[in-house]
């Protein structure tokens, strides 16, 4: 039998533990009290210099929408047994708190918070999964798309993952995530129309193999089609595929557009190379060259050393499925909860990995640009009521070995979050998929490259101010004396 309830709501997209806390803090009567929330990753993955950061536009349509539906409700109650009176409070749940987050296309660096939440402890609970879910994934592949695309440099950046993709949604949005990081297209048609991304392609082999000969399935796709690029790998390359498709190109002339040639197989430096000579002798220069074929941005520097004659890339399965990582593992943490008396209370999560003490209060990030070269010096976290600019000589220091330090001077500091949300309210004007991907693009500018390699780049600095290190040093230090206090009168 198929499923019982309707799938017509994201509220249950969350883990259970989520709904069952919210029930102790609704029955405890905790449930409005305000928490503050913070996502941030603990470490940049693929070993990156810097991660891209995607997601906002899902979340905004996820929190938007946040009810739970009436079949949502039956089956709470049908399923899991909660009390009426705890069901009635989630039927009527809606989003009423603030979020604060960093546009899609920014840098984001290890350990700064990449989004705030601020709300009723019970909704800043149950949509902490979903938000997680979004942030980690999209976040994920818009990296691996900015890696790979900056190893390609000027040319085209062709995305093919639909197919190995983790189930439809990914493929959907992994498209968008490797579009806005500086793909130039997606073979996803779906993600074309949605998002108005470009879409392009070529063919694959079943059209060769439906026709049995080369040069006849050729022939045909170049009779119904303008635009050609001929996949040369069925049989031989070099033998078959590429005298075929120059053949063709040959026999049509002036009624199509021959793009050119796709690579799927074999050494595809050698192969490129031969083919370039091939094409060019044909009179084809501006022949271009499509290679795929389990590329990643080390296959694409390999190929780049070998002197490989590569006009566009297309890319699928180690793209799409961050094939060499394959989570990110942002949190989401209290920082702090309203008190007794309404005021609030910082709050800390101690781990004996000085790395994952998280940082307690309300803080915001900033991007330190230096005026005279625009790089960045490092990023600089700052409680809620401090303001970098207004000082005249800023200290960075790191905030596990303070001992390294510096002095910046001629600065300017870019708060790097947006009001999304107030009191429920969207009051973010969503972009246009251009300018997410143009601003990603600027982005990187104000990278060193030392930030930018593939290959074992420096640590970017992420630093705390004098406020919020020294606030984290007394959250730490009650933390430890209630410990001890508690092992004292035990
Ligand atoms: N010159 C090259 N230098 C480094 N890596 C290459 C070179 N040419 C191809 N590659 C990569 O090597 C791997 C070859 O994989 P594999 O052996 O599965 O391909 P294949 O046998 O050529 O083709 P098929 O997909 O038909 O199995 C791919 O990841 C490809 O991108
Ligand atoms: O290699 P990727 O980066 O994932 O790029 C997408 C791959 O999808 C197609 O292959 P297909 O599904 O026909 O499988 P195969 O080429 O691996 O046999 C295409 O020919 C590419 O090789
Ligand atoms: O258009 C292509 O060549 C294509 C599309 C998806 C996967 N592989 C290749």
């Amino acid at each position: 039998m198929g499923n019982t309830y309707m799938d017509d709501s994201y509220a249950l997209h969350t883990d259970l533990y989520q709904i069952n806390m919210t029930q102790t803090y609704w029955e405890d009567n905790i449930h409005n009290k305000m928490a503050v929330f913070e996502v941030y990753f603990r470490k940049l993955p693929f070993n990156s210099g810097y991660a891209i950061f995607a997601g906002l536009e899902k979340i905004v349509h996820y929190i938007e929408n946040f009810r739970f539906s009436h079949s949502d409700i039956e089956y709470l109650r049908e399923q899991i047994g909660y009390a009426e009176d705890y069901l009635a409070y989630l039927e009527n749940m809606r989003f009423t708190g603030q979020i604060r987050c960093m546009k899609e296309g920014e840098l984001v660096f290890a350990n700064e918070p990449i989004l705030r939440v601020e709300a009723p402890l019970g909704q800043a609970q149950i949509i902490e999964t979903a938000i997680l879910n979004i942030i980690n994934y999209q976040t994920l592949v818009a990296t691996k798309a900015s890696r790979i695309k900056q190893v390609i440099g000027e040319e085209a950046a062709m995305e093919f993952g639909t197919r190995r993709a983790q189930e439809m949604d990914a493929a959907l949005w992994g498209a968008r995530a490797s579009y806005l990081a500086g793909f130039d297209s997606t073979s996803n048609v779906r993600a074309g129309k949605i998002f108005g991304i470009p879409v392009s392609g070529t063919h694959a082999h079943s059209m060769i193999q439906a026709y049995k000969d080369e040069y006849t399935a050729f022939y045909k796709y170049a009779t119904s089609h303008k635009d050609c690029v001929f996949l040369v790998d069925t049989y031989d390359t070099l033998r078959s595929g590429i005298p075929n498709a120059i053949k063709v190109a040959n026999e049509l002339g002036k009624r199509i557009n021959f793009i050119g040639i796709r690579l799927d197989s074999g050494d595809l430096a050698y192969l490129s190379k031969e083919a370039r000579k091939m094409l060019d002798e044909a009179g084809y220069p501006n022949a271009k060259i499509v290679a795929s074929n389990d590329l990643d941005e080390y296959t694409i520097i390999n190929l780049k050393q070998q002197g490989a004659k590569i006009d566009v890339w297309g890319i699928g399965t180690k793209l799409i499925t961050a094939f060499d990582q394959p989570a990110l593992g942002a949190v989401y943490k209290m920082v702090s909860i309203e008190g007794e008396s309404g005021n609030m209370i910082d709050t800390i999560k101690i781990s004996s990995n000085p790395e994952k003490v998280s940082t307690p209060g309300l803080k915001r990030v900033y991007r330190i640009i230096n005026s005279v070269n625009l790089h960045s010096e490092g990023d600089y976290i700052a409680m809620e009521n401090e303001n970098p600019q207004t000082e005249e000589k800023l200290k960075l220091f790191h905030p596990v070995h303070t001992f390294l330090s510096k002095f910046v001077t001629d600065f300017n500091a870019v708060d790097l979050h947006e009001d999304i949300f107030i009191s429920g309210q969207l009051v973010y004007e969503l972009p246009h998929i251009e300018q997410i991907r143009e601003f990603s693009k600027g982005n990187l500018s104000v990278l060193w490259p030392e930030y930018l390699r593939a290959l074992n780049p420096e640590e970017y600095p992420v630093d705390l101010s004098q406020a919020c290190w020294d606030n984290k040093m007394k959250n730490i230090q009650e933390a430890t004396n209630k410990v001890k206090e508690m092992l004292r009168t035990r």
